[in-house]
């Protein structure tokens, strides 16, 4: 069986190796659009084939949903120690993510979950509401003076904004302006750091990858610009946490009810029993300030470029909007192409691309259907040996022609007012997509960030055209998450806006 399962992952067909030392790793992260070449290898070897990483190593890039299931739910994966490392630095020790499995992540995530509810979300829509009015009155100044000039305005600072209100009020329960210049100005820095992205970032992240775990961790002590900002923001978001908590506390001894949001539903009186202490809410701040705003951005920021690049669907959406508009009181779920549009934004530019899981314990990867390997053998299960590396493939599996359709590489938000998209293996928490990931790890915050994104583009598209400027293009680009990415290789989406209502 040894011998087998050795032979096995390299039996895995898949493109031949441009490069002994990147691997496929450039053309997968550095293509000039991102899944250039990833499409091309989806289309000529299915989806699960093996590729290379750097210094020769042979990886399984895995857009089954079988398989997924298997990956997400089997203890026999875990995040990569380069990964694990980054998670520990940037969200700080003993957050959600970093910890894989065991009684506490359970705890945490129940008690998180019964915050994060449908019915608890909804609660949050005039918040969204109020903090997208204010970034549109602020996009009706930018626009009529830039109308007049002629200019373009970068629609991202913007999103940016509306993401951190967003989180700042309905997750935690005070202001933007509350959380300090200081913070915001460390979170910048990171976010920069994190979309630079080169050849021999490829290489240093492979060589950290061989390092022990110990010496992994000296490296992460190095006072280096970056580090620094890291640890600054993760010590700010901690005293954010405490600083709201205490806030809270306060409220709830004079009787009120501090049910209003997300850190506030934490702390529910009525939980008493599983309530989680004071300590372990304020250790998850770091990680649900990030991670809820900068996914959020991307898929708003795409979302906005192709309604730019679609004056048609622009038209249609923004009829609906105004149709279904009653006065301000949407009823966001009643609208199909908003929905359908939402869908499709998330199906086509996932921000996490792909992440990778390491083997920690020899084991067999079920699939859903059969692949013929190079030695001509139909196998529908791949032996995996401890330390090697699977891919889980988000944008891939999202642009599967038998699940989505022929033009599965097209835009196109109808396709989910047609009926025409294949059921299959469930995977994800919302519509089959692998957008928010699955399993025990599922995106904590995806119903949070669907209606945010509702709001958003209600008022947004409700009120403003947006058209292209053929002076800045925009291309798909991957720095850690996908993103549009202008000429100069900063993250952007510079468009016209003029104010229609
Ligand atoms: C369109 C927007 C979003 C996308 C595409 C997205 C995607 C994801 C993905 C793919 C993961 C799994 C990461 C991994 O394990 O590799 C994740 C985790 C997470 N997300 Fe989101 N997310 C979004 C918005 C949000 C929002 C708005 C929040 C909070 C308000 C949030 C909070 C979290 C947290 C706390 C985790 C860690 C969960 C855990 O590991 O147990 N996300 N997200």
């Amino acid at each position: 069986f040894h011998q087998r399962s050795r032979s096995s992952i390299r039996h895995v067909r898949g493109p031949p190796s441009p490069s002994w030392f990147y691997g496929h790793m450039r053309q997968l992260t550095l293509a000039p659009t991102y899944g250039y070449f990833e499409f091309q290898w989806l289309k000529a070897f299915g989806p699960v084939y093996r590729f290379k990483g750097c210094f020769g190593q042979n990886r399984l890039m895995v857009s089954d949903p079988v398989a997924f299931q298997y990956i997400f739910n089997s203890p026999h994966f875990a995040l990569s120690p380069t990964t694990q490392n980054t998670v520990a630095l940037v969200f700080g020790e003993g957050n959600l993510m970093g910890i894989r499995a065991g009684k506490l992540h359970k705890r945490l995530r129940n008690e998180f979950n019964a915050a994060f509810t449908a019915a608890a979300v909804r609660g949050y829509f005039p918040i969204f509401e109020k903090v997208a009015q204010a970034i549109s009155q602020e996009l009706e100044a930018k626009s009529s003076a830039a109308e007049e000039l002629q200019e373009v305005i970068d629609v991202v600072p913007l999103l940016n904004a509306v993401t951190l209100g967003a989180i700042a009020e309905a997750a935690l329960g005070c202001t933007a302006e509350d959380l300090g210049s200081e913070y915001v100005a460390a979170n910048a820095e990171i976010m920069a750091a994190a979309s630079n992205q080169s050849p021999l970032q490829l290489l240093a992240d492979a060589l950290l990858a061989l390092l022990p775990s110990s010496v992994l961790r000296l490296f992460l002590l190095l006072p280096t610009k970056t580090l620094n900002a890291a640890r600054k923001s993760n010590t700010l978001a901690r005293s954010i946490g405490s600083r709201v908590i205490g806030r809270k506390e306060e409220l709830m001894k004079s009787g009120v009810d501090v049910r209003t949001d997300v850190f506030g539903g934490l702390l529910d009186p009525e939980r008493t029993e599983t309530r989680l202490t004071r300590e372990e809410i304020i250790t998850q701040t770091p990680i649900v300030m990030v991670a809820g705003q900068e996914t959020t951005t991307n898929t708003l920021s795409f979302a906005l470029w192709e309604l730019a690049k679609n004056p048609a669907l622009q038209d249609s959406l923004r009829a609906e909007i105004h149709q279904l508009s009653n006065g301000g009181n949407f009823a966001y779920d009643k609208m199909p192409l908003l929905n359908a549009f939402i869908k499709e934004a998330l199906r086509f530019y996932p921000s996490e691309a792909f992440t990778e899981r390491m083997v920690t314990r020899d084991t067999v990867l079920p699939l859903s259907e059969s692949i013929t390997t190079s030695t001509g053998e139909e196998v529908k299960q791949i032996p995996l040996q401890e330390g090697q590396v699977v891919v889980v493939g988000v944008a891939s599996y999202q642009r599967i022609q038998s699940r989505w359709g022929e033009d599965a590489h097209e835009f196109r938000p109808s396709r989910w007012l047609e009926g025409s998209i294949a059921k299959g293996d469930a995977v994800g928490p919302y519509a089959n997509l692998l957008s928010f990931l699955g399993g025990p790890h599922t995106c904590l915050g995806w119903r949070f960030a669907i209606m945010e994104m509702q709001v958003v583009l209600c008022e947004l598209v409700g009120k403003f055209s947006f058209s292209l400027s053929e002076e800045h293009p925009i291309r798909v680009g991957i720095a850690n998450t996908l993103q549009p990415t202008m000429r100069d290789g900063g993250k952007g989406v510079p468009l016209k806006v003029t104010r229609v209502l």
